[in-house]
C-alpha cells in the first residue's frame, strides 16, 4: 500500500458515475494521492458524489474536491471514466458510436493537457478510445493508456486460485487481447510460482474453454444482476494509478500501443511515472496468436468506422 506521495499529486476522474466515484473511494483509501478531482457533465450529480465523498476523507485526509475540466486537465493522472455504459447483452464495442463522441468533447474541455500527465482510459470500448485518445489529445503515446484486460486478468486469476486451493498473489496469468469479448488467456505461459500450471493441475481444454468464457462473460453477468460493474475496476485503476505515482513499474497486461498490431491492445507491459515504460514480449503459441491477431483485427475494423 502506499504511504503517501512525496510532492502534492493529482489525480482527475472524469465521469462522476459508479465507477469514477468507486475509483475516487479508492484512491482515497488507499492514500495513493494528495487530491482527487471529480469532473462530470452532469454538475449536480458531481457536486453531490463529492459530498459524499468528503464525509469519507476523515479516514486519510485525502482532499476530493469538484473541479472544471481545465482544472483536471492539470493534474498528474486523468482517469476517464465518462460515458455510457452496456445495457444487459449488450457488447463493450456496441457503446462506440456514443462514446467516441463523449471522449472528443472530454479531451476538448480538458485542453491544454498538462505535457507530463498521464491519460487513463477506463470508459468502454477501452482499446478503441485509448487510440482515439492517444490520436486527440496530443500527448505522446507512452502517456496514454487504457486499463486493457488488467481486470480479466485478476478475475482469470481468480477463478485459477479457487480452482488449485492456491493464493492468487502466487498466481501469474495473462488474458490479453481486447477487454471485450475476442479477448484470449495466454494458457501457454500460466505459471505457478514459476512452474507451469500444467506441472499442477493439467486442466485439459473444454475446461480452459470454460474458465475463459467464464472470465470474459463476468462483466455481463454482474450486469445483468445489477446493472454496472464498479468494484473490480477501481481497485484495477486505483492501481494503476499508484504504479504511475509511486514509478513501482510492475508489468501489467493494459492497453497501449502495439506495432505489429497497429492498434491499442493488452499484452504485458511496465508501468511507471511516464506511462508505459516498456513492452515485455510474451511467449504465444500458434493458437494464441492467431487469438490476438482476430482480436486485434477486430480492433482495427472499429477503428477504421472513423478514420477519415
Ligand atoms: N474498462 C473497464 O474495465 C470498465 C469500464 N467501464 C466503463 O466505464 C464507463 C462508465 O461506467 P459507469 O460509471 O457505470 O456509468 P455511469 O452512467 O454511472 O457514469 C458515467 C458518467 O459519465 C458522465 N458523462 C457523460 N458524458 C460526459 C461528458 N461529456 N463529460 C463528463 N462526464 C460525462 C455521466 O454524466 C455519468 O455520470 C462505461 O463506458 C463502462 O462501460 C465500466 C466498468 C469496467
Ligand atoms: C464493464 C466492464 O468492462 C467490466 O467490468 O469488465
Amino acid at each position: 500500500m502506499a504511504t503517501g506521495a512525496g510532492s502534492f499529486s493529482t489525480i482527475a476522474i472524469i465521469g462522476a458515475g459508479s465507477v469514477g466515484c468507486t475509483i475516487a473511494h479508492t484512491l482515497m483509501l488507499r492514500r495513493v494521492c494528495a487530491e482527487v478531482r471529480l469532473v462530470d457533465i452532469a454538475e449536480d450529480l458531481c457536486r453531490a458524489q463529492v459530498q459524499d465523498l468528503q464525509d469519507a476523507t476523515y479516514l486519510t485526509n485525502v482532499r476530493i474536491k469538484y473541479a472544471t475540466p481545465q482544472e483536471a486537465g492539470q493534474s498528474d493522472i486523468i482517469v476517464i471514466t465518462a460515458g455510457a455504459k452496456q445495457k444487459p447483452g449488450e457488447t463493450r464495442l456496441d457503446l462506440i458510436e456514443k462514446n467516441y463522441k463523449v471522449l472528443g468533447s472530454v479531451l476538448k474541455g480538458l485542453q491544454p493537457i498538462n505535457p507530463l500527465g498521464i491519460i487513463l482510459l477506463v470508459a468502454n470500448p477501452v482499446d478503441v478510445l485509448t487510440h482515439f485518445a492517444q490520436q486527440m489529445s496530443g500527448l505522446p503515446r507512452n502517456q496514454v493508456l487504457g486499463s486493457g484486460t488488467l481486470l480479466d486478468s485478476i478475475r482469470l486469476r481468480g477463478l485459477l486460485a479457487q480452482r488449485l486451493n492456491i493464493s492468487d498473489n502466487s498466481i501469474n496469468a495473462y488474458v490479453i487481447g481486447e477487454h471485450g469479448d475476442s479477448q484470449c488467456v495466454a494458457w501457454s505461459s500460466v505459471t505457478v510460482s514459476g512452474a507451469h500450471i500444467s506441472l499442477i493441475d493439467d486442466i485439459d481444454e473444454s475446461d480452459k474453454l470454460e474458465i475463459g468464457k467464464t472470465v470474459s462473460g463476468k462483466a455481463n453477468a454482474i450486469i445483468r444482476a445489477k446493472g454496472f460493474t464498479s468494484y473490480g475496476i477501481g481497485a484495477t485503476a486505483a492501481n494503476i494509478c499508484e504504479a504511475i505515482l509511486f514509478d513501482q513499474r510492475p508489468v501489467y497486461p493494459l492497453s497501449c500501443w502495439h506495432e505489429e498490431y497497429r492498434c491499442c491492445i493488452s499484452l504485458p507491459a511496465v508501468i511507471g511515472r511516464t506511462g508505459v515504460v516498456a513492452q515485455i514480449p510474451l511467449p504465444l503459441n500458434e493458437k494464441e496468436k492467431e487469438q490476438i491477431e482476430k482480436s486485434a483485427e477486430t480492433l482495427r475494423e472499429q477503428i477504421a468506422k472513423f478514420q477519415t
